[in-house]
């Protein structure tokens, strides 16, 4: 059975990403919480949680609680010790049998994890969660937020049918906005039910028409389409706004309508539609929450590109230190840097984040950025930012960093998605890391074979590192045994072949597609699924 359902499956199809994402998507998506998310849950004040109320109407809203207050007893189920409040258009609508969508996020970290299911059975400030479907998200337009507890008094809450002044001001300061969207079909699939979505933009990136119509940018995300896709069969939703620094929620329903290309579109540069929305009902609920967000202005700072190195057909590195000299904040190798571009033609800054191709130990960050013909992020990298100039970025983040252990470590890149593994490789030989390490790296050819030489000096310092190089098609010119190992494409023979043993730890990056298919050989081939870590920001959709 598919994992996504006919709305979900017909905006995949709209995008061309549908044939790309499912192997993919058979593998992160799953119908139960693996150990990280159980953990992950655990240590949250808040959840997003997405629901209908006795309308019918998707509400979005947040159930908080000290860490801990989400806890999963078995990876089937997520026990929540909380309950919406008296005012929340959700009291008394989670009950058993309800649909239930959850968004776990940790703005601090960027981390995020979507779980959805039906509320098994309930009780005085507890919900449980039977879990259908749970997948993470990808780190692009979270701002970064530091939360703290208060004594906190609920202001009486306004209800109300059109936007009135406190609400539209609210919603003209946001930055970021959750949103409740579900479809039910017929029969039973796990891919029905609720979803609690995040969106992100620029503070001011949802634009309030009239009285009771508010738009806003939709950009590309991880390419399930799970909200949209719900949207185009079901028009109901919810948005949920907070207003971090006093504690409030903003909860709307009504519907929503999908503009794919309109000239306002365009008007939002790396926006791929605009989600028009029309108001049935507004609850405004000031001072609502026991949390207080504070934004983490330490984290931005500019650094200068030191210089600008061309290193394929495709790819440009930025070497970048800070203006006065001084040394940066270390990071974890296969982490990535949040950057803030302000591209001319483009209202606010464009945020992207790229993975730190250099070693934690180097004086410069370095990203490596592929040009994509219709990259507004990387054309613009590529052709306008030079030596000298000013890049406005938030600390290195991400969880995809090699662990502790003893076992060999196989890296396995195709095309850029080579750069974190860079990055470690630079760590586990220059950091004198007694682990053996295999290096893989699926190039197209030796004009699109960015690092070659880098990755070759690493081999040659270290009698611990083994390197493979696959070129899919070669070139008359690409010299077999000197400039590639073995021609075509990555497969389980080769795998089977290069592999040091069964007993490794795997960290794969590259195409959706590429790592589907080199995960589903080494798990044939043996190697434990919890062994093989991965990475899925797609810069593909949103260069
Ligand atoms: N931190 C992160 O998460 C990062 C992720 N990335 C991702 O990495 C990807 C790299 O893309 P790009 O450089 O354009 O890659 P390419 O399209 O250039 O492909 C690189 C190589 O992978 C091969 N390949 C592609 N699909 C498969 C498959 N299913 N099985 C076996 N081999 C395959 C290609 O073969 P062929 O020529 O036959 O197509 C080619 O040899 C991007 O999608 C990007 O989003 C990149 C950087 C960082």
């Amino acid at each position: 059975m598919s994992t996504f359902h006919a709305g979900e499956l017909a905006v995949q199809e709209r995008m061309g990403v549908r044939e790309e994402l499912a192997p993919w998507a058979a593998k992160v998506v799953r119908p139960f919480l693996p150990e990280q998310h159980r953990e992950f849950y655990a240590t949250l004040p808040f959840l997003v949680a997405a629901a209908r109320d006795g309308q019918a109407r998707p509400w979005a809203t947040l159930l908080v609680g000290p860490p801990g207050f989400a806890s999963s007893p078995d990876p089937r189920r997520l026990v929540l010790a909380a309950e919406p409040g008296p005012d929340d258009p959700l009291a008394g609508r989670l009950v058993p049998g309800a649909d239930l969508g959850l968004l776990g996020i940790e703005p601090a970290t960027r981390r995020r994890n979507r779980v959805n299911g039906r509320i098994a059975s309930t009780a005085a400030n507890r919900i449980e969660l039977r879990v259908e479907q749970t997948f993470g998200n990808c780190p692009q337009h979270i701002h970064e937020r530091r939360w703290r507890w208060v004594d906190s008094i609920a202001a009486p809450a306004v209800r109300s049918r059109s936007f009135t002044p406190a609400m539209r001001e609210q919603i003209a300061a946001a930055d970021t906005l959750f949103l409740a969207s579900g479809h039910r079909g017929a029969g039973e699939a796990a891919s029905f039910g609720m979803d609690a979505s995040h969106r992100g933009g620029p503070r001011g990136f949802v634009e309030v028409c009239d009285d009771r119509r508010l738009r806003f940018p939709d950009y590309a995300g991880n390419n399930h389409f799970n909200t949209v896709g719900n949207l185009l069969l079901d028009g109901r939703a919810g948005l949920l706004f907070v207003d971090f620094a006093r504690g409030g929620v903003l909860q709307l329903t009504g519907r929503v309508t999908i503009d794919w290309d309109s000239p306002d579109v365009a008007r939002h540069p790396g926006a791929q539609r605009l989600l028009v929305f029309e108001l049935d009902e507004a609850v405004l609920r000031p001072t609502a929450l026991p949390l207080r967000w504070s934004a983490d202005g330490e984290a931005s700072r500019t650094l200068r590109v030191l210089a600008k190195r061309r290193e394929s057909d495709d790819v440009v590195s930025f070497l970048l230190g800070s203006p006065d000299g001084a040394p940066l904040p270390q990071f974890r190798a296969g982490q990535h840097l949040p950057i803030a571009l302000a591209i001319p033609g483009s209202r606010d800054p464009v945020q992207r984040t790229y993975s730190l191709s250099s070693g934690p130990d180097e004086a410069a960050y370095r990203l490596s950025i592929k040009r994509h013909e219709r990259g507004l992020a990387s054309r613009f990298l590529h052709d306008t930012v030079e030596v000298g100039h000013g890049l406005v970025v938030r600390a290195p983040a991400g969880e995809f960093t090699v662990a502790p252990g003893a076992r060999p470590i196989v890296l396995i890149g195709a095309g850029i998605g080579v750069t974190p593994l860079l990055s470690m490789l630079a760590a586990l030989v220059g950091g004198d890391d007694p682990r053996r390490v295999l290096f893989v790296h699926a190039a197209r050819d030796g004009r699109h074979h960015p690092f070659a030489d880098e990755i070759r000096e690493w081999a040659r310092r270290s009698p611990r590192v083994a390197l493979h190089v696959q070129y899919s098609r070669p070139r008359p010119e690409d010299r077999p045994g000197v400039d590639f190992d073995a021609p075509g494409r990555l497969d389980a023979a080769r795998l089977a072949a290069l592999l040091p043993g069964r007993d490794v730890d795997v960290y794969l990056c590259g195409p959706l597609a590429f790592m589907a298919a080199v995960q589903e050989d080494l798990e044939r081939l043996g190697v434990p699924a919890e062994q093989i870590h991965h990475e899925t920001m797609t810069s593909s959709a949103e260069p």
